[in-house]
């Protein structure tokens, strides 16, 4: 079963901080998802991740597989993952290409082509500085910027592509039902719809909504880590990439702490009467 849903929608650029935060407050407590406009990432930065990455895509599968994921860095195939893991199925009908901190000196970037590894580069490297603005941003909103300020952040991006459009008779999900396990994601898709929520992921039958895609705007959703963090109060909020139909594009930006971040419940989101869950 499947309804179409009209998501918070939240203005950065609003110069009235409080009723942003409060907003912003409400939508991770409510649905754990909402549309992010106004966000100051350049429109012209977007078309060119795009573009780069529907080229990087296009490239034969023998040259993808030399970036053969190590690391948590490069390419995985279509059906190499399943993010629902007590399906049955052969994997998600999807390819990515994961990129992380340009620092580290882990990405495996298309050396072949050099021009295409220094634009990837270099829309990661303008794409990290934003994204980690807005991020900012939202976390301040969120009452979260002691914690956030001392922590080197780590983040992800993954560029990834669905579609095997002849698949069998089985439902090959794009991305099978899952919840981010980081803080916070942005999202850009290229329009193509596909991406369902599941507000109740405890109920059966679980009810799948649809997030329509909205021009110029990101798609943020709370992790796992974020759930926790906040004593259960925000959402990590299951979803889903419906069976493509045609080719899609999706390009996720995953915030996480570093790893000697130490998670638990915080003060703020603990009382008697609601005692820190884990
Ligand atoms: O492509 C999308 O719309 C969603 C992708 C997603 O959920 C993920 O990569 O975690
Ligand atoms: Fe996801």
């Amino acid at each position: 079963m499947s309804n179409a849903l009209q998501l918070p929608i939240i203005n950065l650029a609003s110069t009235d901080r409080f009723s942003t935060a409060n907003s912003i407050r409400k939508a991770c407590i409510d649905h754990g998802f909402f549309y992010l406009v106004n966000h100051g990432v350049d429109e012209e930065l977007v078309k060119k991740v795009f573009e780069q990455s529907s080229n990087f895509f296009s490239f034969p599968i023998e040259e993808k597989m030399k970036l053969a994921i190590k690391n948590h860095r490069g390419y995985t195939a279509l059906y190499a993952e399943k993010l629902d893991t007590a399906l049955t199925t052969k994997g998600d009908s999807k390819e990515t290409f994961y990129v992380g901190p340009l620092a580290d000196g882990l990405n495996q970037w298309p050396l072949e082509d050099v021009v295409l590894a220094w634009k990837l580069q270099k829309i990661y490297h303008l794409g990290e500085a934003q994204w980690r603005l807005i991020i900012k941003k939202c976390c301040e909103s969120l009452l979260l910027v002691h914690i956030l300020l001392p922590v080197k952040g780590l983040s992800d991006a993954t560029f990834a592509s669905s579609g095997d459009l002849d698949s069998s008779s089985e439902e090959i999900y794009g991305a099978s039902a899952h919840s981010d396990y980081g803080m916070i994601t942005l999202l850009m898709t290229d329009g193509v719809p596909g991406l369902q929520i599941c507000r109740e992921k405890s109920k059966q039958p679980r009810v799948w909504e649809d997030v329509p895609s909205m021009s110029g705007a990101f798609v943020v959703n709370i992790g796992d880590m974020m759930e926790r963090w906040t004593n259960c109060l925000f959402r990590s909020t299951l979803h889903r990439v419906l069976p493509p139909r045609q080719e899609r594009y999706s390009v996720a930006f995953f915030m996480d702490p570093s790893k000697d971040c130490i998670v638990e419940c915080l003060e703020s989101c603990c009382s008697e009467a609601r005692p820190p869950r884990l």
